[in-house]
């Protein structure tokens, strides 16, 4: 875990941002989604771009280019479908195992791959094998089966048993595929079994859309790859990551170009080295700045018609900025990783896909119900991304709550819908079309709303292995309960301390919901180790020793967390300076003292232990289970009971720090 400290902004853009909200300037024009794609579009081709020709192998996902016809009969020849004798039809009628007919076996045995040397004459029959080209002059085939084999003065002889129909066993030149036959047509992508029919077509290569190269750029002297060390403030380049796959997904080809500071000379080397290598460049980062900053600077001086839209009313992505070169699309989309793939999805993606001839993306939209409270900014159309989670009367729709700034939220999103821009939110129960992303998922096998845990993890895990599927949603114990008393989940994990019997959990059950018990947590006073004002000390004691030291300070949790309810307790109506710092995790308030933005807090061990703090106990909570009658027997449900008691569990719970 990082143990660096805080980061410092950066002055120049906070400035920048300053100005920006004075002047009452943000961006050059905002308009809505409808219209800025109209205008970006307005000025692009749209067209699939040049074919290519590349090898079958190489072929696997490509978008077909043009029509493809067969260039040779499948099969190339008639040929025989059973192993057995070529004959005539007429030589075998009345054919019957009384009275057998009598053919003169030729002296050819048609195996596979030979050309057939004799004809077959009248009252003649030919040995075959399944595959093997029939002679001039058969016309059915006869069963191996169906004959027996007799040896006169003249040499060997054939009885037949049945008679046979023209045709019979016969596989017809071009029946399967006739040359000059469309095999493929514009558009098609090509998979395993495209590629199979174009070979026995007679193809070793195949007409495919230039797949669109699209540059990727990312902005921010924050960031660094994925993997090297952050430096204090650093931030992972996530973006670069995500786009580059999601072009990949429709049908391009990234070129990744790197990570580029805010500075004017590399960013615009980088955006000419992108608009000479690429069909599209799509860069990230730094497009909220106004007028003035680098990238705008950069932009200005576009090929026309440059830059169409900057600022779209719409949340995430209301810096989104798209410009066109000449005929190159160049989006600058907002830094922000769930603004900046949502945009990238909405606005390059139909123009990603046009290039590369691929079909629009299907949408799927699904009828479920806001499951709590949403508000939402006037003004902008607000895309909330959600979860579902299957109840009795369909879905219910939880929204992830994490904002923009969320690397999760768009991979843990089953989907989103809108709030108009005219709307301050939307209410509980509200009826919402949710359109799914990635394609309509399989449902959860289980549901768990509430409160996340460490340990939760560890149940999860086994039932993965038994191959049952949760989905979580951590919303709090507070929320967890009420989504279980609404029915929209199989368990909701809680660990809520009634202040007044000092019980957890128990006190909180309604009717129709059972308890379940889960874990212990113990909870302690974190610092970093080696801080003498803690060292030794019993977290009672430390508690209060560091709430009389003004130079002390506390990082605290939320009003409503039991963590909260038990520092409240033991300060007593002390107020010690930090206070007010309120997150609302344990791992924040680990960070907040393992980098020194604060001396002291209260989390779970496990926590404590993972950012390498030191830990003086203070209490044990529980973390139990809300369970609504309703599911109880549910065949996930037992799986998931059966989890939690098996000894295995148990015993990698408490390996972990989880008490019985
Ligand atoms: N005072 C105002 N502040 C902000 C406004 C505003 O109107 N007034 N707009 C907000 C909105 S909305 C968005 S969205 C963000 C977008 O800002 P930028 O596009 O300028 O992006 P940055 O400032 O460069 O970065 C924002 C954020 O995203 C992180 N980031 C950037 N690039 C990446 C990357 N490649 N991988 C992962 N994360 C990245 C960056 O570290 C920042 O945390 O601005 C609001 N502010
Ligand atoms: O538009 Mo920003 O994307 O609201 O977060």
């Amino acid at each position: 875990m990082p143990d660096a400290p805080p980061p410092r902004p950066d002055p120049a853009k906070l400035l920048d941002r300053v100005r920006r909200a004075a002047r009452q300037e943000q961006f050059l024009d905002v308009v809505s989604a409808e219209e800025a794609t109209r205008r970006f579009h307005a000025a692009l081709d749209l067209r699939p771009l040049a074919a290519e020709e590349v090898p079958l192998a190489a072929s696997l996902g490509r978008v077909v280019a043009r029509t493809v016809t067969a260039a040779c009969d499948a099969p190339p020849f008639d040929r025989s479908s059973v192993d057995g004798f070529a004959l005539r039809a007429a030589d075998a009628a009345g054919a019957s195992e009384a009275a057998p007919r009598r053919l003169r076996l030729n002296a050819e045995v048609l195996a596979c791959g030979v050309a057939p040397a004799v004809e077959l004459l009248p009252g003649t029959a030919t040995a075959i094998a399944t595959g093997g080209m029939l002679p001039r002059g058969a016309d059915a085939v006869a069963m191996i089966e169906w004959t027996a084999l007799e040896e006169d003065s003249e040499g060997p002889v054939l009885l037949l048993k049945r008679p046979l129909a023209p045709g019979q066993f016969i596989g017809f030149a071009g029946s399967d595929i006739a040359r000059g036959e469309a095999l493929l047509r514009a558009g098609t992508v090509v998979t395993s079994r495209e590629i199979g029919m174009l070979a026995a077509a007679g193809h070793a290569t195949v007409p495919v859309v230039r797949r669109p190269r699209v540059a990727v750029i990312s902005t921010g002297d924050e960031l660094v790859p994925p993997g090297a060390p952050l430096p204090p403030g650093g931030i992972a380049d996530s973006n670069a990551a995500i786009l580059s796959a999601a072009v990949v997904e429709n049908g391009g080809e990234p070129i990744p170009l790197g990570i580029f500071r805010d500075e004017e000379a590399a960013l615009a080397g980088a955006l000419r080295d992108g608009l000479a290598r690429a069909d599209l460049v799509v860069m990230s980062g730094g497009t909220s700045k106004g007028a003035g900053d680098v990238s705008h600077r950069i932009l200005s001086r576009l090929e026309p018609p440059g830059v169409l839209v900057h600022g779209v009313a719409l949340k995430p992505g209301k810096p989104l900025c798209l410009a066109v070169s000449g005929r190159t699309p160049v989006v600058v989309l907002p830094g922000f990783p769930t603004s900046a793939v949502f945009t990238f999805h909405e606005f390059v993606v139909p123009v990603l896909r046009a290039l590369a001839g691929l079909p629009a993306r299907e949408e799927t939209t699904a009828p479920a119900r806001l499951a709590v409270r949403t508000p939402s900014e006037l003004g902008r159309t607000e895309y909330v991304m959600v979860s579902l989670a299957e109840t009795a009367d369909g879905l219910a729709a939880f929204p992830l709550g994490k904002g923009s700034g969320s690397v999760t939220a768009f991979s843990q999103a089953d989907g989103f819908f809108a709030i108009p821009a005219l709307d301050a939110g939307a209410d509980a129960d509200t009826p919402v079309g949710v359109r799914l992303i990635g394609g309509a998922a399989r449902p959860p096998d289980l549901v768990l709303i509430g409160s996340h845990c460490v340990g939760l993890d560890i149940v999860l895990d086994a039932l993965a292995a038994d191959g049952l599927r949760a989905r979580t949603l951590a919303v709090g114990s507070l929320g967890g309960l009420a989504a279980a008393k609404r029915g929209e989940c199989d368990l909701a994990p809680a660990h809520l301390l009634d202040p007044a019997s000092g019980a957890y959990n128990e006190t909180f059950l309604a009717p129709g919901l059972r308890l379940v018990r889960g874990w212990r947590r113990r909870q302690g006073v974190v610092f970093r180790p080696g801080d003498p004002r803690f060292e030794g000390l019993e977290g009672a004691a430390a508690v209060r020793r560091a709430a009389g030291d003004s130079s002390c300070l506390l990082v605290n949790r939320n009003a409503g967390s039991g963590t909260r309810i038990l520092l409240d307790g033991l300060l007593g109506g002390a107020r010690p300076a930090g206070y007010a710092n309120q997150p609302k995790s344990h791992n924040a308030v680990a960070a907040a003292v393992a980098q020194g933005r604060a001396d002291w807090g209260v989390a779970i061990e496990t926590v404590a232990r993972d950012y390498g703090l030191g830990f003086l106990a203070l209490a044990d909570e529980h973390y139990d289970f809300f369970l609504p009658e309703a599911r109880a027997g549910r065949a996930a449900v037992e799986a998931f009971l059966a989890a939690l008691a098996s000894d295995t569990v148990r015993a990698r719970l408490a390996g972990a720090g989880f008490g019985a």
